[in-house]
């Protein structure tokens, strides 16, 4: 096996297969030690602020826009020019780091490619330094791939590359920094940083980020130093790196302002990370008796919270001359069935038309087969503009209770608890198994979009509002025997892997145990 040679006080426990020592150099991973240094003990102390925030939501308290900061809020400030690169935003793809995906991603069509090392990635070690392998390649436009008697490589007009790290809360535990484990994000952003921003800057766009999870404005302010430090060590000017924020923490949602003002000068924008943004909710909530959210297909963008939450995020990035990026719908074509298919393109078309008429600059599809019909949907509004951050949305008044307005409650229905037992088990065992994003009964099935199906089935058990449109409370015992039941529908579509077996004791542990695990992916890493 490959000897690396490491700066003093990091240990690597990871496999070092063929072509990693080329990401894993020496300078590289002085960078990652260097930033692990400097900020793990505030990534650490923001992780223990969710806690004790945490602890006070459990106890009743309701999130407010913060006093202490309404002078950014009244402030007259935008943030710094965006680059040529991110003008024009109208389709972003996102998918996995996978080799095929990223070609395929990048010769899409959409304007720009968002590559995830996060929720619709699994993020075991091989996947972690191949994705940065396939990435360093396609920027340089070297990538190539031969697979089922295909050739892959890259068209000459290709997608701008957004890369999205993982978030605060996930380590790298292959990586140690003087004993300790490595934050997850810090190692996927400086390698990706260290082996290619000059490159893109070459090459005429830039190194720029999605950054995912986040909970407040002082969280946003970590990256933001982490950024500058960056900027620094590889003699790049201030203001290079640009980073558009995921708002899928019901938490942020309160602190838009201020997140988009500590990133000012590194900002692209924000995104509406609708699918977290409902986990979030569901976790935030959990214990407060009057909360309690209908079966899953029910809580769509035009539920109150939801749409309350779009407005407010798009008024809030244009008021700051900032892209507002709307999120993704989970509809994917359909296969060998052209009325379904019709109907899963009609919500996609509907979805981008809602974001485009309100406003927004532009969204994520999750296929490529998504990217013409959205492109459409945005051109009818745009015509030939970039962007429409002209649009001002003064008529949009959001309030705090408009945002805590959580609707639809009913109906819950035993379809939809056993879809959500379906899906989770489903989830998890791919994820187990490498597979970070898997289509499930024709939806795009992420961390986040599982996050929602197990999270449901732990509060509705809890909830005195946990009750099937039939009458039945939704109790541990009904759920761990829908488990088997669910898991064999499972295995009679993917085969008997034994991935799943697993899937369905975490999933039952999940869901009925006392605590809430604070993210499905924190448990399920110690099983990779
Ligand atoms: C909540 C959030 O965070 S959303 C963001 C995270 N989620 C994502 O990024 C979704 C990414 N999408 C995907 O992974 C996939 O589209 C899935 C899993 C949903 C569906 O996958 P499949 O059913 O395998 O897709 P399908 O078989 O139709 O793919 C057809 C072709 O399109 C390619 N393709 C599908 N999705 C993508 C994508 N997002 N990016 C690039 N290529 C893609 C496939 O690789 C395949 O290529 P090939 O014809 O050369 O073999
Ligand atoms: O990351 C996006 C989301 O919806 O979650
Ligand atoms: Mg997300």
């Amino acid at each position: 096996m490959t000897q690396l040679t490491l700066p003093a006080g990091m240990e690597i426990n990871g496999a070092i297969e063929t072509g990693y020592a080329e990401i894993l150099t020496p300078d590289a991973l002085a960078l990652v030690a260097k930033l692990s240094r400097a900020f793990e003990v505030r990534r650490q102390e923001l992780l223990a602020v969710r806690v004790e925030r945490a602890k006070r939501l459990d106890a009743g308290e309701r999130p407010d826009f913060l006093p202490e900061t309404a002078h950014i809020r009244n402030g007259d400030w935008k943030i710094a020019p965006i680059p040529a690169a991110l003008e024009c935003r109208r389709v972003e793809i996102t998918g996995p780091v996978e080799r095929k995906m990223v070609i395929n991603a990048f010769n899409s069509g959409a304007d720009s490619y968002m590559t995830d090392f996060e929720d619709s990635n699994s993020p075991v070690w091989d996947n972690q330094i191949t994705g940065q392998i396939n990435l360093r390649d396609a920027i340089r436009k070297t990538i190539s791939l031969e697979q089922n008697g295909k050739s892959y490589k890259l068209n000459d007009k290709v997608a701008t590359l957004v890369v999205r790290p993982r978030g605060w809360h996930l380590d790298e535990k292959h990586v140690l920094v003087d004993g300790k484990r490595i934050s997850g994000g810090i190692f996927d952003f400086a390698l990706f940083m260290f082996h290619n921003a000059k490159e893109q800057l070459a090459r005429g766009a830039g190194p720029y980020f999605y950054l995912p999870k986040m909970e407040s404005h002082l969280e946003a302010r970590l990256w933001n130093d982490i950024f500058v430090m960056t900027q620094n060590e590889l003699g790049l000017p201030q203001g290079t790196i640009k980073a558009t924020v995921l708002i899928e923490t019901i938490l942020a949602a309160f602190e838009m302002d201020e997140i988009l003002y500590e990133l000012r000068e590194h900002s692209s924008g924000l995104n509406a990370g609708r699918w977290d943004y409902i986990f979030s909710c569901i976790k935030k909530f959990k214990l407060d008796k009057d909360f309690c959210l209908a079966d899953r297909a029910k809580v769509t963008m035009t539920a109150p919270f939801m749409r309350s939450y779009a407005l407010l995020l798009l008024k809030t990035c244009h008021k700051r001359n900032a892209p507002a990026i709307g999120g993704m719908a989970a509809l994917i074509p359909i296969k060998n069935d052209p009325a379904k298919n019709e109907i899963a393109m009609g919500g996609v078309r509907t979805d981008k038309a809602r974001d485009a008429t309100d406003g927004y600059d532009g969204g994520w599809v999750a296929h490529p087969g998504l990217v013409e019909l959205a492109m459409t949907e945005f051109t009818k509004v745009l015509g030939d503009k970039p962007n429409q951050i002209s649009k001002q949305r003064e008529d949009v008044n959001v309030s705090a209770a408009d945002l805590l307005d959580f609707k639809p409650e009913a109906p819950i229905t035993e379809a939809g608890l056993r879809y959500n037992i379906n899906v989770g088990i489903h989830y998890l065992g791919a994820w187990l198994a490498g597979n970070g994003c898997v289509p499930i009964h024709n939806l795009m099935e992420d961390a986040a979009t599982a996050e929602i199906s197990r999270a449901q089935v732990w509060q509705w058990i809890r909830s005195t509002k946990g009750v099937l449109e039939d009458g039945r409370k939704v109790t541990a015992e009904m759920v761990v025997a829908m488990i088997p039941e669910e898991l064999a529908k499972v295995k009679a579509l993917v085969g008997d892997g034994a991935t799943y077996d697993r899937a369905a004791r975490i999933f039952e542990e999940m869901s009925t145990s006392a605590s809430f695990a604070e993210f499905l992916t924190l448990p399920l890493y110690e099983e990779i």
